[in-house]
Formats: C-alpha cells, structure tokens, sequence
C-alpha cells in the first residue's frame, strides 16, 4: 500500500488548465516538486511563464501552452499535445462575475457554464480513454464553497461548480471500473487574483474569516495539498468524492465563545 510521501507523485505527466497563478499555479508547483511533469494551460503568457521559471528554477519539469479554454478547437489541440497524462486537474474558472440573478445575460451563463462544465468535460472525455487504456489516471475538478454556501450575485458560477460535482460522481462510476479515480476539492475563500476586489474590502475578509473555525482563510497551498493526494496512490481507494477544504466552515454555523456566569456554561 501506498503511503503519502514526498515521492508519491515520481514519474507522472499531468494536465493543469489554469496553471498560471493563484491556486492552479500552487498545484502546479507542489506536483512539480513531487516529480510530475506539468503541462499548464492558460490565457494568461506572463503568468505561465513565470509559474513556468519557477517550477524550473526548483529542479521541476514545465511544459507551457497558452489557450483560450473556451474555445473547443484550442482544448482539442491541448489534449493532443498533452498525450499521455496519468492526472487532469481541472481548475480554471473565470472571475466570478457578480450581477443579480434576473440582470445575469447568456453571455455570463455561457462563460460559466463553458469554461468550468463544458471544457472540463471535454478533456476528461479527449484525456479518459487513454487513461483508462494505461488502467492509471486520476482526476480532480476544482470545486467551491460556493455550492454548498449560497451567495447571491454568482448563480451562473456556482451553478457550473454544483455540475462539476455531479460529473465528478457521474464519472467516478463510469471510469472507475477502467482504473481511473475522478475526485474534486471544494475550497472555500481563498485570497488569488480571481477575487482581488474582494480581498479588498475589509467588510468581506471579516465576513469570511468570521465564519472559519479555525480562524484564518485558505491559502493556495491548502487547496494545492489536497489535490496531490488525492493524485497520489496514497488515495488509491477514494473515488467520486468531493474534499472541502474550508477550515471547517461548512461544519456548522461557528460562532466566537460568549462569557457567561454560569457554572454550567449556559
Ligand atoms: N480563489 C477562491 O476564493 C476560490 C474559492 C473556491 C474555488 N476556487 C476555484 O479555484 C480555481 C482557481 O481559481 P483562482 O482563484 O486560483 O483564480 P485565478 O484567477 O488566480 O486563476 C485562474 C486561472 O484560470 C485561467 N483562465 C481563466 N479563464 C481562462 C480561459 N478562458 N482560457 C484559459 N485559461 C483561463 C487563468 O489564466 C488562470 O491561470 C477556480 O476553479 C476557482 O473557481 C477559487
Ligand atoms: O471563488 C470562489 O469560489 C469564492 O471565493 C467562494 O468560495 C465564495 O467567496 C464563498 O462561497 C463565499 O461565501
């Protein structure tokens, strides 16, 4: 039985799409450290290419590609130039986008929807196969708290997140005969780019840290530990689950302790 050390990831090729920055990036980073090759995907050329100087410079292996995950031509070429992967992480999200439910477009819908479900599910089905043909592969989808812990003003967002939950099961019976674990990590807040504008705004990062039990945001790493065991064998025997990494804030309604004079502590 494999055990969760820092060689559990030796010798393997994995796809990160929006390995750029932020969480994406810290994947990328931990995995290289583990041995992976890394292949990340992005839209953003300066960001790749510093993630890219990074992992090089620690000893790490990078191969870059810059690409509109939006567009299904780009993510087929992406699979192909992949190859033979033995982990997807799928990751990459656009901002969130914040706009009442009845003032919320197509357009917005679609870029949701588009990039976190359908391209998400192309590159299982173009990266699966092969996989499945090896009898090796493990996938992990980036989720949200955002599922679990309805916000208004991101439907179009969290609604993409809840199905990138339900094809993470759907895919887990479906591929988990052929040797292939499909899993994601739901985090909670976490300070990156994509939500610089709320990092911003004192009111919001009291609110959310206010509501972790263990008294502090997420950080990239957090998410990115999460998502290398679960890539490793030392997991070998999770499959179709979804790890939230939120500090236990989903665990109940966490407030701070009252002062009483009771001796029985009411
Ligand atoms: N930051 C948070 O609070 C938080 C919380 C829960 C879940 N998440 C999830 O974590 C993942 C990473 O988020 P992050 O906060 O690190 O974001 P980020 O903005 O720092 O990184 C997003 C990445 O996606 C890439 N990307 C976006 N649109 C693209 C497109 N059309 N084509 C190619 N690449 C594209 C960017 O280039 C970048 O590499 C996302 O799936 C997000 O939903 C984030
Ligand atoms: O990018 C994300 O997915 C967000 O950071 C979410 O985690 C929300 O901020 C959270 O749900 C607020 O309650």
């Amino acid at each position: 039985m494999q055990t969760f050390r820092s060689d559990a990831l030796a010798d393997r090729r994995a796809l990160i799409t929006g390995g750029s920055r932020g969480i994406g990036e810290a994947i990328a980073v931990l995995l290289a450290s583990m041995g992976t090759t890394v292949v990340l995907a992005a839209d953003d050329e300066p960001g790749l290419e510093k993630a890219g100087a990074t992992i090089e410079g620690a000893g790490g292996q990078a191969e870059l590609h810059v690409v509109d995950l939006l567009d299904p031509t780009a993510v087929a070429d992406l699979a192909t130039a992949a190859g033979d992967v033995d982990i997807l992480i799928n990751n990459a999200a656009p901002g969130q986008g914040r706009l009442p439910f009845l003032e919320t477009p197509d357009e917005a819908w679609d870029l949701q929807l588009g990039l976190i479900l359908r391209t998400s599910v192309q590159l299982i089905r173009a990266l699966g196969p092969g996989m499945a043909t090896r009898g090796r592969g493990s996938i992990v989808n980036i989720s949200s708290s955002s599922v679990v812990d309805a916000a208004p003003y991101v439907a179009p967002y969290a609604a993409a997140k809840a199905g990138l939950e339900v094809v993470t099961r759907i895919a887990a019976l479906e591929l988990g005969p052929r040797g292939v674990r499909t899993n994601a990590v739901r985090p909670s807040f976490t300070p990156t780019q994509r939500v610089a504008h709320l990092v911003a705004d004192p009111e919001f990062l009291a609110h959310q840290s206010r509501k972790v039990p263990l008294g502090r945001l997420a950080a990239v790493e957090d998410i990115a530990n999460a998502v290398a065991w679960l890539c490793s064998d030392a997991a070998s025997f999770v499959n179709g689950q979804v790890i939230t990494v939120d500090g236990g804030g989903s665990a109940g309604t966490w407030r701070p302790p009252v002062q009483s004079d009771s001796p029985v502590g009411h």
